[in-house]
Formats: C-alpha cells, sequence, structure tokens
C-alpha cells in the first residue's frame, strides 16, 4: 500500500526531488535507474507490479532496480534517495559537514546556522532581492522542521541576505510554462504553498522575524504567524496582490483584519498600500522598529534573551497560544490557497506577470 504522509526525512525528500531537477549533468542511466527506485520505494513501498514484457527493455529494467530494493524501509528508501542526489550536486551530506554550528552545504538557497541554541535562517538571494524560488520554498520548511526536532536549537529566527528581507514569490515560478502545463503548475503550487505556510503555524519554538529591509508578498504575510518581529526602520511592509491579479495568502486574510481590524487589514492586502516600518509596528504586524546601524545587534541581544529561557516553558506557553486558533488558521490556509490556485490559471494574473519581466526587459 503507498502512503500518503512521507516519513522521517519528508521535507528533506521534497528539496531532494527539486534539486534533482537543477543538476548541471545528468545522471548515468544506472544512477538514474537507482534514483527512479528508490523514489518508487520511498513513495510506494515494495514493488508490487506484475514484471513488465520481455520485450519492454526500459519497463523491465525500472522494475528490476525497484524489486531489486526489496523490502527496505520508505523512511531508509528516502535517506539514500537524498544522499544520491546530494552526492550528485557535489554534496556531501549534510551529517558528514557538520561542524561549527554549519548545515550550509545542504542548501542552495538559504544559509542555516545553529550557534547558542539560536538556528539562524537566511534568505540568500540577494541579487534577486531574496525572492523565494520553488527549491527555496521548500528548503524553508526543510529548515523549519528541521529546527523543530533538534534539541539543541531554542529559537529560530529568520532574516534576509544584503538590502531586501524578501521579494516574495519569485514570480519566474510562473514563466515560461506551457499553457497545457498551467493547471498541473497551479495545482503544485498551491500545494507547495500549503506545505509552506503549514510550517509556520505549527512550528513549536519561538519564531523571530529580523526584517532587514523591505519585505514583500509572502515574506510579509507569514510575519502575522511569527511569535516576535523585529524590523530596521528602512523595513517597508507591501503586499500588492491586486496589482499581480493574485490574493491574500499566509493566512493574512484571518490573521489582518485580527492584527489591525478590517478597514486597515483591507488597506494593505486589496488596496497594496505599503506600509512603513513604524506603520506596521502601529498595526501590530512589528514588534519593535530597531535602527538600521545597530539592527543586527539590537536583534541579537533580544534573541539571546529567548534562547536561554527554559525551552519546555517557552513552547508550552506558545501552543497555548497557537491552540486558540490553531484550526482556523489551517482552514484560512485552505481557502486562501485554493483561491490562489484559480487566481494563477486567470487572465489578470499573467498579464501582471508578464508586464513585470517585459518592463524589466525594456530598462
Ligand atoms: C509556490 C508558489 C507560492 C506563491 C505564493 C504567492 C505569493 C505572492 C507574492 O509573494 S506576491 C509578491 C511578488 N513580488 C513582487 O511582486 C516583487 C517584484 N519585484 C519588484 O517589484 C522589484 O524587483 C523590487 C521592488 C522588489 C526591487 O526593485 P529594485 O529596482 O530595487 O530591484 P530590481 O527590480 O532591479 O531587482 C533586482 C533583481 O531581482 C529580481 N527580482 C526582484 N524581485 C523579484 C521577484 N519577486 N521575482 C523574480 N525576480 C525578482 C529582478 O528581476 C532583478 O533581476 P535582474 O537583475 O536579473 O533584472
Amino acid at each position: 500500500m503507498g502512503r500518503t504522509a512521507f516519513g522521517a526525512h519528508d521535507a528533506a525528500f521534497e528539496a531532494a526531488k527539486e534539486r534533482l531537477n537543477t543538476l548541471k549533468e545528468e545522471p548515468d542511466n544506472n544512477v538514474k535507474l537507482q534514483i527512479y527506485a528508490l523514489f518508487k520505494q520511498a513513495t510506494k513501498g515494495p514493488c508490487n507490479t506484475p514484471k513488465p514484457g520481455a520485450f519492454d527493455f526500459v519497463g523491465r529494467a525500472k522494475w528490476q532496480a525497484w524489486s531489486g530494493l526489496g523490502d527496505i524501509s520508505q523512511d531508509e528508501a528516502q535517506k539514500q534517495y537524498i544522499d544520491i542526489i546530494n552526492g550528485l550536486a557535489g554534496e556531501e551530506s549534510p551529517a558528514e559537514t557538520e561542524q561549527a554550528g554549519e548545515e550550509a552545504s545542504s542548501y542552495k538557497e538559504i544559509k542555516v546556522t545553529k550557534e547558542n541554541k539560536v538556528c539562524s535562517i537566511l534568505l540568500n538571494r540577494p541579487a534577486k532581492k531574496n525572492a523565494i524560488t520553488w527549491l527555496m520554498y521548500n528548503e524553508i520548511v526543510q529548515a523549519l522542521d528541521d529546527a523543530s526536532k533538534d534539541d539543541s536549537v531554542t529559537v529560530a529566527v529568520i532574516t534576509g541576505a544584503g538590502d531586501y528581507y524578501c521579494s516574495g514569490n519569485d514570480l519566474g515560478n510562473f514563466m515560461n510554462i506551457d499553457p497545457k502545463d498551467m493547471p498541473k503548475m497551479a495545482r503544485d503550487g498551491k500545494e507547495l504553498l500549503r506545505r509552506f505556510v503549514t510550517a509556520f503555524i505549527d512550528f513549536p519554538k519561538p519564531l523571530i522575524g529580523a526584517v532587514n529591509g523591505p519585505a514583500v508578498g509572502v515574506s510579509v504575510t507569514v510575519l502575522g504567524l511569527f511569535d516576535a518581529v523585529y524590523a530596521t526602520d528602512k523595513a517597508t511592509f507591501h503586499t500588492p496582490f491586486t496589482e499581480l491579479g493574485q490574493s491574500a495568502e499566509g493566512c493574512s486574510s484571518y490573521v489582518f483584519p485580527k492584527l489591525m481590524g478590517n478597514t486597515k487589514a483591507n488597506e494593505m492586502l486589496l488596496f497594496n498600500k505599503k506600509l512603513t516600518a513604524h506603520e506596521a509596528c502601529e498595526r501590530g504586524l512589528v514588534t519593535e522598529v530597531l535602527p538600521h546601524d545597530s539592527f543586527q545587534k539590537e536583534v541579537q541581544t533580544r534573541v539571546e534573551y529567548v534562547a536561554q529561557l527554559p525551552p519546555q516553558s517557552v513552547r508550552e506557553g506558545k501552543k497555548l497560544v497557537r491552540d486558540q486558533e490553531r484550526e482556523d488558521l489551517h482552514k484560512a490556509n485552505e481557502k486562501e490557497c485554493e483561491v490562489l490556485e484559480g487566481r494563477w490559471l486567470s487572465e489578470e494574473c499573467v498579464r501582471a506577470i508578464m508586464s513585470f519581466f517585459t518592463k524589466k526587459a525594456r530598462l
């Protein structure tokens, strides 16, 4: 019987799937067969299909590779799958490279460091203002999943590399797609966004946003799911969803009206008002605005304080608060993702994204 939920390496497995598509060199046929077999074993369990006929050479080779794995567990197959792909990507496995709190080598578009009980997740595409690609969504989910399970971590922090915190969804995620593949792209996008936002709703430890510069789109909305948000006075907060023919996500249709009231939430989510850091603070989206020049140091002091608090007490406290609205947050996430799936297929959205790249090309 196939499983609907994956095992212990879920997020790393999803990231490895993405990474397979970005390999510069195609693996040789034997390795491809091995990857195929491990994928089948990881997602469906031991081979249970009839052996293909003698003239179906490809089908037989695949069948032999899969059935050759015998009954190794789905978790073990996931692990081997991840190891092979990380190996092909020219990387050692995270367990081998982890030293001095560094886990950077297992990630391509974020950088994760663990030090003094703090897991720092750096959005690391400064040349693209840290726009979030499909790979990066997966990597963030993986990093949050790792941080939640790692007993040496008591608090997680997300920040951006360079002058931006994040410019939101990478609009290239929706480009160069054959029209006939659009429905699949929208379905996959919906599923990925749902998993991404779920990772924030259910993150069990304190999660702190260190907004080092302008923030756009989904990077703004999920801040409503953080436990504290510190912003430099140079940060801005912009959710231009309707300009892009899209709609609210990140549970913002639920959280923003609660934080700031309907009309102020509408100003952001429907009418695209860009807030300054101080305005975002007045509206409850930001905990505290800090001077840009001493931002890192000031945030560090606050994070270090949280990191040394009794971790179980903090976790229980967070759970009490989150449980008050956890179900509603999951419902809001489901609904928002469903609506967005339809939006991504709309002419309004396709035109807006084309227009962003056309304007860029003209400059
Ligand atoms: C799984 C899917 C889930 C989807 C979830 C949905 C989320 C919704 C959103 O997040 S909506 C928000 C989307 N983001 C935007 O609309 C921002 C678009 N970018 C801009 O408007 C501007 O780039 C800017 C205001 C962020 C920065 O402007 P500036 O002039 O300072 O810099 P550049 O425009 O020259 O940017 C530098 C390079 O970065 C590229 N880039 C920036 N943001 C994005 C982006 N979101 N997507 C793709 N690329 C982006 C930009 O194209 C430049 O690249 P280049 O140097 O190669 O030209």
